[in-house]
Parts: C-alpha cells; sequence; structure tokens
C-alpha cells in the first residue's frame, strides 16, 4: 500500500483535470463508444458540465476535496443498456490514457480495480 492518496498519484487537481480532458477524447475517438458521447458535445454547457461531473467523481473517489454533484452510476446510465464491449472500450481508454500521462503501474491497477468494480451499476442497466 501506497502512504499518499489516489488523489495525489493521479496528480491532484491539475492531473485529474488532464486525465478527463484527455479520457474524454479517447471516447470520442473510440469508434466502440463514440456514438454514446457525441450527443454530449453537440451541447457546449452540457459538454463541460460533464467533464465537471467526470473531475469531481475522479476527486471525490480517489481522496480528493471535491464533491461530486452528478447522478450516481446508476441513474447516470440507466436506460443505455451498455454492453461489455462498451464497458471494456471505456476502462482500456482509461488505462491507455494512464499510461500516457506517466501514472504508475500499481496505481494503474488500482483504477482497473475500481472502474471494474462499477460494473453492476453500468453494465446493461
Ligand atoms: C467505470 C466506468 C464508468 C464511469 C466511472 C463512468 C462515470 C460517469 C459519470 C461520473 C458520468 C456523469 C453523470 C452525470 O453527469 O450526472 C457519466 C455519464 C455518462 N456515461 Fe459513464 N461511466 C463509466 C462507464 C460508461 C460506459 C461503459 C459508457 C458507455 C459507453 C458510459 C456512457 C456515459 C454517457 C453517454 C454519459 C453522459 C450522459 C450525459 O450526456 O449526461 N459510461 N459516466
Amino acid at each position: 500500500m501506497s502512504d499518499t492518496t489516489l488523489y495525489q498519484r493521479l496528480g491532484g487537481d491539475s492531473g485529474i483535470a488532464a486525465l478527463v480532458e484527455d479520457i474524454v477524447e479517447a471516447h470520442l475517438q473510440n469508434p466502440a463508444i463514440q456514438a454514446r458521447y457525441l450527443p454530449a458535445k453537440d451541447d457546449p454547457a452540457h459538454f463541460e458540465e460533464l467533464k465537471g461531473h467526470l473531475r469531481d467523481f475522479l476527486s471525490a473517489g480517489s481522496g480528493g476535496p471535491a464533491t461530486y454533484r452528478g447522478r450516481n452510476m446508476l441513474e447516470a446510465h440507466r436506460g443505455m443498456n451498455v454492453n461489455e464491449v462498451e464497458y471494456m472500450a471505456v476502462l482500456d481508454d482509461i488505462q491507455r490514457v494512464l499510461e500516457r500521462h506517466g501514472v504508475d503501474e500499481p496505481t494503474r491497477q488500482e483504477m482497473l480495480g475500481i472502474t471494474y468494480s462499477l460494473k453492476d451499476e453500468i453494465l446493461h442497466v
């Protein structure tokens, strides 16, 4: 176990903001899932709000100072009927962006565990 928080190992507020920008961009480029995110991009105010929610979710969930004010994972994804391929595409994008940002291997593994653990609230709901 590391004695630094996950939030610190992700680079704090600035690291998390940079990660979210690149994760969302990766989703928009990923043929398996881009159609899911394009409608949000077409509405700039909504798109900024979504990215803010993603930053706050990551900060709040990793020991950072933010308060997450978005919907819980079940409510946010209900009705989308996300499938396994889409779920893996999101997890893969996150892992690739973490690696590109120089996030260390144990921290990437921890993120993989956390993102996988949300499966029952997101997959086929
Ligand atoms: C561990 C995996 C995931 C996490 C942590 C996550 C997290 C989030 C969060 C925090 C929001 C914002 C909710 C809000 O603004 O109220 C969101 C929205 C969204 N998620 Fe996910 N998500 C994950 C997986 C997925 C997957 C696999 C898909 C489908 C490919 C997906 C599609 C979406 C879409 C389209 C929205 C935006 C809805 C809107 O336009 O407001 N998510 N997600």
